[in-house]
């Protein structure tokens, strides 16, 4: 069959998206559409839910010609509202929540939208909510439209400053589901909605599962990490996903398991790097996985193909494949051109830059429209398409498509700004990572970054900016964009220097001088001072410029970075935890390493060398033979030492929250969330009580750092005055057992969440507390002269940590006092240990640590006074005592 002819049974089967859905409502009404966090919609609802909608839009005034601008979160709500529009006979357009409002007025300008459906209005259009409880309504009458009529209007970057809004018909989306691969779209499959709404990707990802009979998963999180994939798979039985590379490249090196239980894979939006594909193809052999390729002009995909192994080793990367159905790919020149039932009308308003790239040429004598990509591309002899690269400006970085023009349009309008260039610069697997922006002028890096980040979508936001005396020019006076792209190629952070900022002034740029021989450099003090990057002092670049720290642990990270000790030590001794190394050996006599391999089934010369670098550390002593035994330290590595810290070293949560936190210290919100539920403390406990796993390492956690830190608060507070001892979130009751120990003629309470409670009455409880179960938020149990807060007020932001103080403060018995067990960040802007637990509750559960007047705010405001501090100790806690 040819394009063509695939191209009109599509028409004829289906016209329009809408009309799809109410056919697969009538097959299959029943049938769950959508699963979100509230729960699963069947067909029947979504369709009666969306006619209601489109009953109260169309009252509105919206119908055919007209444009929605849609914001809502992600939710089955959101997917009922683009429907109810289609269904009015109106295209929508889909607006990212997490677009900064400027960006949206913009959006809502340029569509001359009338009315803006949204469940966070702007003052800048009239704004329609959706009701969560809809009226029923008559259907919406249907309109009149053929398949050429806008079913959405996706606004992408353009090069001119100004966004571009993609006008694409309902032709367009449904050409891509009747063969090929993604006609196996349908009943069984599952399908998580990931891509960004504003992404054509996501309406391959609705309509394509929509349109079939298939089930939607929408997670209200947008980082797809194993876990989460893991849970969507076992709690929805997700089968099949859409992922952009860069999110592949990650799920392959954390955990490729975790993509067990999927046997189908579209991966597209970036190019693809062959090693994780590779890596992806040899965990699962048995998954079809399909390297999609294509721009929104021609609806997400126009060519696919579906990987082999050996695709991996080709000269140009992975093929893109052939075109998909009611596609026909051209290459003119040399550039890949589309044409199509795929393609779009062009941009919305905007007829010149349509003509630009939307051109009729020759085909074969027949005048073809065509979308030209701009990027270069061959067909080999079996007619297989292979990318080259790009012809022009555009490029993707992390996925998203950017034009590099329009970054600079928006910066060169700065105040202060002379010449400026964007450049994409590449990570380590040869995709775009990172957007690069280097100027001349006087304006601030710091403040040209804040302010093009109020203007633009965070994809168009430079993540390093740089203040150059001179743009680097070629002999034709030209920006010469290669020398801007190595300048400005810093490391990424965590793989280089770690402690150059982003944002950073050169006043004297020294191309050629080589790091490895440069001497020690104002950079280098900077860095000792802990304000690297900020140097903005003659000399030498900060990134060219050895680095001697003052304390020897930054030091000997500096030395080899990626592979020094203090980088690698963290997993190795995790890996040791996990393969149970110190459990089977022993202090009195060295164990050949074979025989310890052979008891933890691991392989012999891998843990040879493992046994090797731990030894160095001290955890294992080496014998002349070659065996190993274990020392006092690595004793702790063992789960049944009562100093053990097995549990904290597999602490992966903590791992994973480090590797997205740079959004935590652009958002200021933890990027923890668990994959269930809100970010923050919520979320973070929110998925313990649903986990058991989860729950019980974390209280494994808990025990091992109240026994290494303050079990000796135990000891040193005075607890004759204590007749019953509360202790407010005290996880499984260990420090209450040791407080009890020393304070026998006191009862004790223990309080935590129910799942908490649950697992101390499973094991027999506390001896001599009564535990209890409950929400602190709402209410701590009353009767006791005592109340006990550790660890616990730092999980939270200051107005959480007041509302868990009033608990107490209502339910203390009168006369009776708190004791908050906590790190205090000294005031003195010295070095404590508090300011990495700082870091470490910002990014994991948003709380923070606090010095002695950020306690004394809190507790003021919960109507406590802070009487007095007593330090731990050889501990960096302190216990605050309140009244
Ligand atoms: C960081 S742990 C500290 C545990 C213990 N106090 C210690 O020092 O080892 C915080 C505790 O607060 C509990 N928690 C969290 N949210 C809670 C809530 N809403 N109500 C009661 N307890 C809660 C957790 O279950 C956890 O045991």
């Amino acid at each position: 069959m040819t394009m063509r002819t695939i191209e009109a049974a599509d028409k004829e089967r289906y016209v329009l998206i809408h009309q799809a859905l109410d056919e697969r409502a009538a097959e299959y009404g029943e049938r769950i559409a959508l699963i979100d966090e509230s729960g699963p919609v069947t067909y029947s609802e979504l369709v009666s839910t969306a006619d209601s909608y489109a009953a109260a839009l169309a009252w509105a005034g919206v119908g055919p010609g007209s444009l929605v601008p849609v914001r809502i979160a992600r939710s089955a709500r959101m997917v009922t509202v683009l429907l109810a529009v289609l269904k009015t006979g109106a295209a929508y357009c889909p607006i990212d929540a997490t677009w900064p409002d400027e960006r949206v007025r913009e959006l809502l300008r340029l569509s001359r939208a009338e009315l803006f459906v949204t469940d966070t209005p702007l003052a800048a259009a009239p704004c329609w909510t959706p009701p969560a409880v809809p009226t029923p309504g008559s259907p919406a009458v249907p309109a009149d439209l053929g398949p050429d009529a806008p079913a959405c209007v996706f606004f992408t970057s353009g090069g001119t400053g100004a966004p571009k809004g993609v006008v694409t018909p309902h032709r367009a989306v449904l050409r891509l589901f009747d063969s090929g691969p993604l006609a196996a779209f349908g009943p069984g499959r599952v399908l998580p909605q990931l891509a960004p709404v504003g992404w054509d990707a996501c309406g391959l990802e609705l309509w394509g599962m929509l349109s079939r009979g298939g089930t939607v998963v929408l997670p209200d999180e947008d980082h797809l990490l194993p876990d989460t994939l893991r849970d969507l798979v076992e709690r929805h039985g997700v089968n099949t996903l859409v992922l952009v590379a860069s999110v592949v490249n990650l799920l392959v090196r954390l955990d490729p398991d975790c993509l067990r239980g999927v046997d189908l894979m579209f991966i597209g939006g970036e190019r693809l790097s062959p090693e994780p594909v590779r890596a992806l193809l040899l965990a699962h052999p048995d998954t079809t996985v399909v390297n999609c390729y294509g721009p929104m002009e021609s609806f997400a995909f126009a060519t696919m193909h579906p990987i082999r192994p050996e695709d991996c080793d080709l000269p140009h990367g992975v093929p893109i494949g052939r075109p998909v159905p009611g596609t026909e790919i051209h290459l003119v020149d040399g550039e890949l051109c589309v044409a199509g039932t795929g393609l779009a009308h062009g941009y919305l308003r905007d007829p010149d830059r349509t003509a630009e790239v939307f051109v009729t040429v020759d085909v074969e004598g027949v005048p073809t429209r065509v979308y030209r990509t701009g990027d270069r591309a061959e067909r080999d002899a079996q007619g297989v398409l292979h990318l080259l690269g790009r012809a022009d400006r555009q490029v993707r970085v992390r996925g998203y498509r950017v034009e590099l023009d329009e970054v600079e349009s928006h910066a060169a309008r700065r105040v202060g700004m002379r010449d400026c260039v964007a450049v994409a610069l590449a990570g380590r697997s040869g995709a775009y990572e990172r957007l690069a922006l280097a100027f001349t002028g006087d304006a601030d890096p710091d403040r040209v970054r804040a302010e093009l980040r109020e203007r633009l979508p965070g994809h168009l936001v430079p993540d390093v900016v740089r203040r150059l005396d001179e743009l680097p020019r070629n002999a034709n006076g030209e920006v010469d964009h290669r020398a801007v792209t190595e300048l400005l190629h810093v490391p990424a952070p965590g793989k280089g220097l770690p402690m150059i900022a982003y944002t950073e002034t050169i006043e004297a740029v020294d191309t050629t001088a080589a790091g490895a021989t440069a001497p020690p450099a104002p950079a280098a003090k900077a860095v000792a001072n802990g304000r690297a990057g900020r140097t903005g002092g003659a000399g030498r670049t900060a990134d060219t410029a050895p680095v001697e720290a003052a304390d020897p642990i930054v030091r000997d990270y500096l030395t080899l970075v990626d592979d020094s000790m203090v980088a690698v030590l963290p997993h190795a001794l995790h890996i040791a935890v996990e393969l149970g190394v110190a459990d089977v050996m022993d202090f009195s006599a060295a164990q050949p390493v074979a025989k310890t391999a052979e008891l933890i089934d691991a392989d012999p010369d891998s843990l040879g060398r493992l046994l090797a670098a731990l030894a160095t550390a001290g955890f294992f002593a080496g014998d002349a033979a070659g065996g190993f035994r274990l020392t006092p330290l690595g004793a702790r590595l063992r789960r049944d030492d009562p100093h053990s810290l097995s549990a904290s070293l597999v602490n992966t949560e903590s791992q994973l929250a480090w590797l997205r936190a740079t959004d935590t210290f652009r958002t200021g919100t933890a990027s923890f969330n668990g994959g269930a539920g809100n970010g923050g403390a919520d979320g973070f406990f929110g998925v313990k009580n649903t986990r058991r796993g989860e729950n019980l390492a974390f209280l494994r956690r808990m025990r091992e750092r109240t026994g290494r830190l303050y079990r000796q608060a135990a000891e040193a507070v005075d607890w004759s005055d204590s007749r019953v001892i509360l202790d407010i979130g005290g996880a499984d009751g260990f420090l209450l057992g040791e407080i009890l120990r020393v304070a026998p003629h006191a009862d004790g309470v223990l309080f935590d969440r129910p799942s908490v409670i649950d697992e101390v009455n499973l094991r027999g409880g506390v001896p001599g507390c009564r535990a209890v179960p409950g929400d602190f938020f709402v209410s701590v149990p009353v009767g006791a002269d005592t109340h006990l807060l550790c660890s616990v007020l730092h999980d939270w932001t200051d107005v959480q940590a007041v509302r868990i103080l009033r608990s107490s403060r209502r339910a203390l018995a009168p006369g009776g006092r708190l004791l908050v067990i906590e790190m205090l960040v000294p005031e003195d802007g010295g070095r404590h240990v508090s300011h990495w637990s700082d870091l470490g509750m910002m990014v994991l559960t948003g709380g923070r640590e606090r010095d002695r007047a950020g306690f004394a705010r809190i507790l003021e405001a919960a109507g406590f006074g802070m009487h007095g501090v007593l330090t731990i100790p050889e501990s960096p806690f302190s216990v605050i005592e309140a009244r």
